[in-house]
């Protein structure tokens, strides 16, 4: 299922997707993704010794609090060159904590989220560049949906943990174990009574949390599931009726609400006891140590472990400040987790090995000119997301330099996938394809294919103007050279007729244009590329006979001097081709040009052409 990409939040966009256990090997695999930050690791060093102060500054403000209330009390406050401090100057020294605390935050955040949101750009660029070098059958074997989702949910939970979970992870860690060490030095005693009582407390409850969260997804699934319920009945409310299921559909809508029901009831039974559990526990824990708390400094002055009353004070903030740490963690923990996930799919993705285009001269042969001379070498081909059908077998023809020809034969025989091959979009899986006598395997794959033209079956324009989708073929393309090429194909008269020419938007997938307009923008654009081979295929959706004559003439000015392969579908178009191969089941089953073919008697293409005729 295709994600929202809009939101980047990432907050809960990955949560159903597999995460990782956290262990040594998830963690190296995943920590490649910190390349992406080298880049800006000046920024990340700030970033984080500001992280350091503003944590230090935090840690401090109990400390200081609880030295305010020990002035206040009678107990002094003397700095170690001697100087004693009053009320004010203590809350001073508390405020200034404050301000710097709040200054450190702005600027760890500032360069934190500089960090995130540059890298998040260069991985998404990383990603992108991947994705349209990825060679055709990997789209074959992975839904666009999912595609999309690693470079916007997956890339959006980086973000998140580039520019917060991070920071929190060891801003947790920092307090914890900052606070464990001033509780410590504030009174051993009391550390020791709360550390046995209330983290485990805290512990419990984020367990209990979890469990409560889990529950209430099982909820979510069910309800989602009466849902489809719902939808699918009504979509099909014909068959339903047709077939008398109406009760039937009823009871199955019953007994999944139902589930519904139970499921909730259960996820509130603890949500209840949760309730309860954070009233007793939570707060029976810090019940527990303000009582011993209260003893020690019941004790009096000068016996051991007596304790004064701003200590306690102190010793009561950290204490809150650590429990909201472990709990912290827990969350944090889920967060990590699905960070991992998250780099460990988007580095999969980047690990995949591209299509070999834009090679160095060096790999690749560049040609300078192709003639357009093509010749199949017994090629047999199956296509990977299929590797039990011989979709072709032992496709042996010559087209030389200039020559058109065209393949025609049932649906389904094979003419696509054998014009297609010469794209280089599958590698084949027997015999081989030289372009002006070089295997095309030994071609820079780019410089290869930026001699072939390509007009499908159905042109799918992008959503821009029709400038720019003529310009398609040739980017920077002059204005001059864009109003020649529309020319050419038959394609001026209805451009200029609209009120804004070459400017006018085509519409999502150029939905804006009529199907035969749709065609002629597609041949102006390989005219403006203009390749020495070019691929048509014939659109079998039919135009009228208007627009099918400008379509031709247009198709006829594109072919004039280039090598042409047409996968004919209607035979009249195709009888003044060079030479005509008749495809069936994936191999070629007869071959000569149009008088010859059509005078076998018994031939499938005469057999076609019979048919053909009788049809129209
Ligand atoms: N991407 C693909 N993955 C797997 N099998 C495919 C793929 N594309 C086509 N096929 C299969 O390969 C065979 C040949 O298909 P191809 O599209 O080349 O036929 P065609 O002769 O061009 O048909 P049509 O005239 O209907 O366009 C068919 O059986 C088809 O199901």
């Amino acid at each position: 299922m295709a994600r929202s990409g809009l939101n980047t939040s990432g907050s809960d966009l990955t949560a159903d997707l597999p995460k990782p256990k956290i262990n040594k090997a998830s963690l190296q695999r995943s920590l490649r993704i910190f390349r992406f930050v080298l880049p800006y690791r000046g920024k990340f060093t700030v970033g984080m010794g500001l992280l350091v102060l503003s944590s230090l500054s935090t840690i401090s403000f109990p400390w200081i609090a609880g030295k305010l209330v020990n002035v206040a009390t009678g107990e002094p406050l003397r700095l170690p060159g001697g100087l004693e401090l009053d009320i004010n100057r203590v809350a001073l020294g508390l405020f200034l904590v404050t301000v710097l605390q709040g200054i450190f935050s702005f600027g760890r955040i500032w360069f934190f989220t500089q960090v995130s949101e540059f890298t998040v750009r260069d991985i998404r660029e990383a990603l992108y560049a991947k994705f349209v070098q990825l060679p055709i059958p990997y789209f074959e074997q992975n839904r666009v949906g999912a595609i999309t989702s690693r470079i916007t949910s997956d890339v959006a939970q980086i973000q998140d943990s580039f520019s917060l979970t991070l920071a929190e992870l060891f801003r947790q860690v920092f307090t914890l174990v900052g606070g464990i060490a001033f509780i410590v030095a504030v009174s051993w005693k009391l550390s020791l009574f709360m550390l046995l009582t209330f983290p485990p407390i805290v512990l419990a409850a984020g367990l209990f949390g979890r469990k409560i969260r889990t529950l209430a997804r099982t909820v979510q699934q069910e309800l989602a599931h009466t849902n489809t319920i719902v939808e699918e009945t009504l979509q099909s409310i014909n068959s339903v009726k047709a077939f008398t299921n109406e009760q039937f559909e009823v009871r199955r809508y019953n007994a999944s609400l139902n589930k519904v029901v139970r499921a909730a009831l259960q996820s509130n039974l603890f949500r209840g006891g949760f309730v309860s559990f954070v009233i007793i526990g939570l707060f029976g824990g810090i019940i527990l140590v303000l009582w011993r708390g209260a003893t020690l400094v019941h004790l009096p002055k000068g016996t051991p472990g007596h304790l004064e009353v701003g200590d306690l004070t102190s010793f009561i903030i950290y204490t809150a400040f650590i429990g909201a740490s472990v709990a912290g963690l827990g969350e944090l923990y889920g967060k990590v987790q699905s960070t991992l996930g998250a780099s460990e799919r988007i580095l999969e993705i980047l690990d995949e090995t591209p299509e070999p285009t834009h090679q160095q001269p060096a790999l690749g042969l560049v040609p300078a000119q192709v003639l357009g001379d093509i010749r199949y070498e017994h090629v047999a081909f199956r296509y990977p997301t299929r590797p039990d059908v011989a979709v072709l077998q032992d496709i042996d023809f010559h087209i030389a330099a200039g020559e058109k020809i065209a393949l025609v034969g049932p649906s389904g025989a094979g003419k696509s996938t054998i014009a297609g091959l010469l794209m280089q979009f599958y590698p084949l899986s027997g015999g081989r394809i030289l372009v002006d006598g070089h295997d095309v395997a030994d071609y820079d794959l780019t410089a290869l294919r930026a001699h072939i033209g390509i007009v499908p079956q159905e042109t799918l324009l992008f959503g821009g103007t029709i400038r720019e989708n003529i310009a398609y073929g040739k980017p920077g393309a002059s204005d001059a050279e864009i109003v020649e090429a529309a020319r050419r194909a038959n394609a001026w008269q209805f451009i200029q007729n609209f009120p804004e020419g070459l400017d006018t938007l085509v519409g999502d997938r150029g939905i804006k244009l009529s199907g035969g307009q749709r065609q002629r923008v597609a041949i102006a654009r390989a005219i403006l590329k203009n390749p020495a081979i070019l691929i048509l295929d014939e659109a079998t959706s039919s135009l009228d006979s208007e627009s099918e004559k400008l379509v031709q003439g247009a198709l006829d000015e594109l072919m004039q001097h280039r090598t042409s392969l047409i996968i004919a579908h209607r035979l009249s178009t195709i009888r003044k081709v060079d030479k005509i191969l008749v495809i069936d089941g994936g191999r070629i089953v007869e071959a000569g040009s149009h008088e010859e073919l059509s005078e076998r008697e018994g031939g499938l293409y005469a057999n076609l052409l019979r048919l053909q005729f009788e049809l129209a």
